[in-house]
C-alpha cells in the first residue's frame, strides 16, 4: 500500500526520486484503520497498532460526510423508477420498513428469504428511499455475511455496526456494546 502511495505521489509531483516518508506511512494508517472501522468497527489502537497522527473523531465523522454526499434527484428517480418492479412481498416488506422508519418507530426487521429473491434489491432501495428524504443513514447497509459487503454500497457487517463478539456460539451470556457518539 506504501508502494501504491509513493507511485501516486511520484506521479503527481512529476518526481521520480520522491522516497517513503512520514506522510506516507500516515496515509497507510488512516487507509488501514478506515477499513478497520468498516470491518471490525475498531480504530488501529484497539487493535494494537501504531494509530495514525489526526483527530480520532475523523474515521467516524468520514461515514457522516458519505451519507451526505448522495445526489438526491437521481436517487429519487431511481427510486421512482424501481418501485413498481418490486414484487407483492417486496412490497409489503418495502411499505412496513418505510412506515416504520417515517413514523420514526426504531424498530427492528429481520428479513429472510432463499437466495436470489431480491432482499439485496429491496435494502437497496430502503436505503435509496431514505437517502432520497435527505435523511443520513449512518451504519447503514448492516449485513452479518462479510462476503455481501462487496454487493450492498457502503455495507457494513452486523457485528462492526453493532460491536457484536465474534465468538457468539461459545459464550454463555453475549452482549454487544454500542456506542453514541453525538
Ligand atoms: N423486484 C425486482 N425487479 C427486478 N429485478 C429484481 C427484483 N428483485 C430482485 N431483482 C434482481 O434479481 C437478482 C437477485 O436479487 P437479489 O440479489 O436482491 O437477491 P438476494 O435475495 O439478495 O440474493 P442472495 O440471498 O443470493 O444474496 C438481482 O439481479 C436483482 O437485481
Amino acid at each position: 500500500m506504501a508502494e501504491d502511495f509513493l507511485h501516486q505521489i511520484r506521479v503527481t509531483t512529476a518526481n521520480p526520486d520522491h522516497a517513503i516518508c512520514m506522510e506516507i506511512h500516515n496515509k497507510v494508517l488512516i487507509t488501514l484503520e478506515e477499513l478497520c472501522v468498516m470491518i471490525f468497527g475498531k480504530m488501529l489502537h484497539e487493535l494494537g497498532m501504531p494509530a495514525p497522527n489526526r483527530p480520532i473523531h475523523d474515521a467516524l465523522n468520514r461515514e457522516f460526510e458519505r451519507e451526505r454526499q448522495y445526489d438526491r434527484n437521481t436517487l429519487s428517480q431511481s427510486v421512482q423508477n424501481k418501485i413498481p418492479l418490486l414484487h407483492l412481498q417486496q412490497k409489503t416488506a418495502y411499505d412496513t420498513i418505510m412506515k416504520s422508519v417515517n413514523d420514526g418507530n426504531g424498530e427492528f426487521f429481520f428479513l429472510d428469504a432463499p437466495g436470489g429473491t431480491g432482499k439485496t434489491f429491496l435494502i437497496s432501495l430502503i436505503l435509496d428511499t431514505i437517502r432520497a428524504q435527505s435523511q443520513i443513514v449512518p451504519g447503514s447497509s448492516i449485513i452479518w455475511d462479510s462476503c455481501y459487503i462487496i454487493r450492498l454500497e457502503r455495507g457494513r457487517t452486523v457485528h462492526s455496526a453493532l460491536k457484536l463478539p465474534l465468538n457468539l456460539q461459545t459464550l454463555d451470556q453475549p452482549t454487544c456494546n454500542i456506542t453514541f457518539v453525538v
